[in-house]
């Protein structure tokens, strides 16, 4: 990372936080339900990954946020206020929404010193943030020749402009190389750890799973999940891999143990989930099937994560209620 991020968070100073919340917020386009009473909160001093499937309702949530749609019902409040309520939004709001377009031909100096008085703040504060995303080198160079990652670096540049204690980033990854990926990662874990609230849309769950502290998952406008990343990890059904040379054997033992297979049996291969390997292979034991091959597979972060968003109408048990009262109320651990 260039520098360190300078402290603290300007703006909501006065008795309230940067708290996000969201509560209970629908909107309608005509017959679609793009964001479904949504309630989730995002908490100060964390970074917290806001995903879904393309078409969930991201774009549609944030543009609420940022007064820029009207909800159909329910509301969107930073550090308790509407962004219509906030004075000087600029100083505590920092948000990139779509790949912002430059101008090709003025250089990356030039398009933050257009933005830094309607910020408010000086010029110098320009070289600052050019410097935080490490493009100090290139200021002077016109933007037509950076790469998308650069482009990602200077729209996250402006954002920072007015140090705000409040940052919206709509897919910042996008376009990074690997070694982009873990400078954000950095930065944004600096942010956070100054107390700002980090909000990171993805619709990959594994593009931001080593950056965030928290999740909030949803599909077709709904919340499927909120909670730590751990409280997500713990979301995960055992699940084993099984092979055995006498399909109709282990076919007969599956259903004898009543597991719940994945798939066909009659091949002699197959996943079962909710039970263990060793389990499966006492049974298997006991009961004289041949097995040869049994392991237990890890579906990873992203394969919960596709399973929730899979599962959009019926939410898995605990998935989202046992996480509500940790975003709602509970202080930031
Ligand atoms: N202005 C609009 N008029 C009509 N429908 C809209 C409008 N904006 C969004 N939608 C619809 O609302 C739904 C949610 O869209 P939204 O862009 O919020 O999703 P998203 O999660 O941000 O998706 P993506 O990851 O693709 O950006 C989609 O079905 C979309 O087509």
């Amino acid at each position: 990372m260039a520098s360190t991020p300078q402290p603290p968070p300007a703006g909501l100073r006065g008795g309230t936080d940067g708290t996000v919340v969201i509560d209970h917020l629908s909107k309608r386009f005509g017959p679609v339900r793009a964001v479904d009473d949504l309630s989730f909160s995002v908490a100060p001093g964390r970074v917290t990954g806001f995903l879904g499937p393309n078409g969930a309702g991201k774009t549609t949530t944030l543009r609420m946020l940022l007064g820029l749609v009207r909800p159909t019902s329910g509301s969107a409040t930073i550090g308790g206020l509407a962004y219509g309520q906030i004075p000087r939004p600029a100083r505590t709001v920092g948000a990139a929404l779509e790949a912002a377009s430059f101008h090709p031909g003025r250089s990356a100096l030039d398009h933050l010193r257009v933005y830094a008085p309607q910020v408010g703040v000086p010029d110098a504060r320009v070289r600052e943030v050019l410097q935080l995303v490490g493009l100090d080198a290139v200021a002077d160079r016109r933007v037509g020749g950076f790469s998308l990652g650069m482009r990602q670096r200077l729209a996250l540049a402006a954002t920072l402009l007015g140090d705000p204690a409040v940052l919206l980033l709509d897919e910042p990854a996008n376009g990074l190389d690997p070694e982009g990926i873990r400078w954000l990662r950095e930065l944004l874990r600096a942010l956070a750890a100054q107390g700002r609230t980090v909000l990171v849309s993805s619709h990959v769950l594994s593009e931001v799973e080593q950056t965030v502290d928290d999740v909030v998952i949803i599909a077709r406008g709904r919340l499927v999940h909120a909670s730590s990343l751990a409280g997500l990890a713990g979301l995960a059904r055992p699940r084993v891999h099984v092979v055995s040379p006498d399909p109709s054997a282990l076919a007969a033992l599956v259903e004898r143990a009543g597991w719940a297979p994945v798939g066909s049996s009659t091949s002699g291969r197959l996943e079962l989930v909710d039970v263990r390997a060793a389990t499966v292979g006492a049974a298997a034991f006991a009961a004289g099937v041949e097995l040869h091959e049994l392991s237990e597979v890890d579906v990873g972060l992203e394969g919960i994560f596709l399973e929730l968003v899979g599962e959009a109408g019926p939410v898995p048990t605990g998935a989202v209620g046992d996480t509500q009262g940790r975003h709602r109320g509970e202080a930031p651990r």
